[in-house]
């Protein structure tokens, strides 16, 4: 298969003929009047303990209005107490930066090819003036099993196949709660979202590489978008900030809170919960002196599936705001590039 004629973000670095054009990002659209490297106020979110959410106990309930608050107000929750331990959560980290590390000869041995979006690679070039994103990432998909496309994991670093085998399996029991605990929520059927989500769930996990950048005035790691995913698990940098949510047309950052796992819905739970829960906008700024990685699995509901609001959550005071949607995904990847959000398209 062809390999398409791509630098990443570190091979141009490493060619050191300065900062190419295609980069430099003419600043557009909501909450764009901020400088984009300007100090910004942290986002005040909760951290959940997910085992709390299944106790009926007073502390149980006062977890559930946590979580309710936290995903009406931003749609965005770190989890605690989410099963996965520090120890493993580290071996990620370590592999990743590991990889994005190797000489570019073997990181591209899982090099994306034409028309896949599977692979190492640079942001995805879908048309001649956009703007690239300050990104190197590697892209798996690794559920279920038989869409996995087993030519593009790294052999190297050894382990990283394994761990991330080892990973998903273990996101998959926290996903699944989630998806109960938010349906409990809304005071719903705890499969609710669970059934429209599908046993045909697709899990992709992106594995992203932010080199540090010259001109993080003017350059942007990834640029203002909505996950077009159910859920998003996020593993940000443990030390480098960048990733920032939209509010109200103004940027908040994420905090770095050790051992949680960032939980950010996408858009179509937004259309799930009938626009009660919302998929934030977020970015992700660059940094002159430092690198950052992070780890994002999107889990997308089932190909075969029509998303479309809860009945539960329609009512006459709270009549249906969005279609039924089908392979949302497939539609999200175009408005992305665009600069156009997705769930527009959607809205009733
Ligand atoms: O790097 C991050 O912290 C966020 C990544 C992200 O938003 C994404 O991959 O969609
Ligand atoms: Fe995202």
């Amino acid at each position: 298969m062809e390999k398409p004629k791509f630098k990443t973000v570190q091979e141009v670095v490493a060619a050191g003929q300065g900062l190419p054009e295609r980069y430099l990002h003419a600043p557009t659209g909501e909450g764009e009047s901020q400088p984009l490297n300007g100090a910004v106020p942290e986002m005040d979110i909760p951290a959940i303990d997910l085992s709390l959410l299944f106790s009926s106990s007073v502390d149980g309930q006062e977890e559930m209005k946590k979580l309710h608050s936290a995903l009406s107000t931003w749609g965005v929750v770190q989890v605690m107490n989410h099963g996965i331990t520090e120890a493993f959560l580290d071996k990620i980290y370590k592999l990743t930066k590991q990889f994005f590390a190797l000489p570019t000869e073997e990181k591209h041995k899982c090099a994306r090819e034409t028309g896949n979006i599977q692979g190492y690679g640079n942001d995805m070039i879908l048309s001649d003036n956009q703007v690239l994103d300050w990104i190197d990432r590697l892209f798996l998909t690794t559920y279920p099993e038989d869409k996995r496309q087993l030519k593009f994991w790294p052999q190297v670093p050894v382990g990283f196949s394994e761990t991330l085998d080892e990973y998903t399996m273990k996101q998959r029991v926290l996903i699944e709660k989630f998806f109960k605990a938010m349906a409990r929520s809304l005071e719903l059927e705890e499969n609710c979202f669970l059934e429209m989500y599908g046993e045909n769930a697709v899990m992709n996990s992106r594995f992203n590489f932010f080199p540090p950048c010259p001109r993080p005035d003017k350059v942007i790691g990834i640029k203002p978008h909505a996950d077009g995913s159910a859920i998003t698990l996020l593993l940000p940098d443990k030390d480098v900030e960048g990733l920032q949510f939209l509010k109200d047309g103004k940027w908040y950052k994420a905090p770095i809170v050790p051992d949680t796992i960032l939980i950010t819905l996408g858009d179509q739970m937004e259309i799930m919960s009938n626009g009660i829960y919302k998929s934030p906008v977020h970015r992700v700024v660059t940094n002159r002196e430092k690198e950052r990685i992070s780890v994002a699995t999107f889990c997308v509901p089932g190909l075969d599936k029509e998303i479309h609001p809860a009945d539960g959550l329609v009512t006459e005071a709270r009549p249906r705001l969005y279609k039924t949607v089908t392979k949302y995904v497939d539609l999200h990847y175009k408005y992305y590039q665009q600069g156009r959000r997705t769930i527009e398209a959607a809205l009733i």
